[in-house]
């Protein structure tokens, strides 16, 4: 199995490239996790207690879960991926029965900040775009997408995303393999990244 981790702030374009890498990939063979799934459940607090929680900390991901069903996976085991509202900021009560693939590709935000993952991981990317056009997109698609406003996603930027970017994401650069410059669509890297995959398959 090979498990490629792929980071980046906010907007920078992960799933866009991960779904670049995955579509012209043999179905069934590659399966993507995302760190998003893997919130913590957040279930004792009420919606405006939610509203409040800082998400782009290391500390609202659940990492050990996250790093037991890697590893289970790993093994040849399936496991049963959590589902993510962000409308409700919490888990959902669903599942989604994960089975082990070839390749796993593991994106998010925060997904290079922890070690036990990291050495999980046998490939490390990094997307980066620059703020300017990660807050663009960001403020687009949490508009479009997920149920936010102008001001909610303004202010969570300046309190939170900023912040905690510089903190923990940025730095998470170092550890990458491969940066992938990401302010416009870059089809050299992403070619890059799937004929790495495409070896391992064949
Ligand atoms: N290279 C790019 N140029 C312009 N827009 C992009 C680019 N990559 C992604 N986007 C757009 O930006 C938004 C955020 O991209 P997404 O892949 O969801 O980022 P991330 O997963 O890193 O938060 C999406 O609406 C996506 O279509
Ligand atoms: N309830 C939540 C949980 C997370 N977020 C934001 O999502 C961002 C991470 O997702 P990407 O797809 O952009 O990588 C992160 O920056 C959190 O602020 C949220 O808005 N609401």
């Amino acid at each position: 199995m090979l498990i490629i981790g792929i980071g980046g702030g906010t907007g920078s374009g992960k799933t866009t490239v991960v779904d670049q890498i995955v579509s012209d990939l043999p179905e069934g063979q590659v399966t993507v996790i995302s760190q998003d799934s893997y919130y913590k459940d957040l279930s004792s607090l009420s919606m405006e207690e939610r509203k409040k929680v800082n998400f782009d900390h290391p500390n609202a991901i659940d990492f050990p879960l996250l790093c037991q069903h890697l590893k289970e996976l790993k093994e040849g085991r399936n496991i049963l991926q959590p589902v993510y509202s962000f409308v409700a900021h919490n888990r959902t009560e669903e599942t989604v029965l994960t089975t082990p693939t070839n390749v796993m590709v593991v994106e998010g935000i925060l997904i290079l900040t922890d070690p036990a993952i990291r050495n999980l991981f046998d490939i490390k990317v990094f997307v980066h775009a620059d703020s300017d056009e990660r807050l663009i997109r960001r403020l687009k698609r949490d508009i479009a997408e997920r149920g936010r406003d102008l001001d909610e996603v303004l202010n969570r930027y300046q309190t939170t995303l900023k912040p905690m970017h510089q903190q923990f994401i940025e730095p998470t650069k170092e550890f990458a393999d491969i940066i992938i410059p990401n302010n416009r669509y870059n089809t050299v890297a992403v070619d890059i990244v799937r004929s790495i995959i495409n070896e391992r398959l064949n």
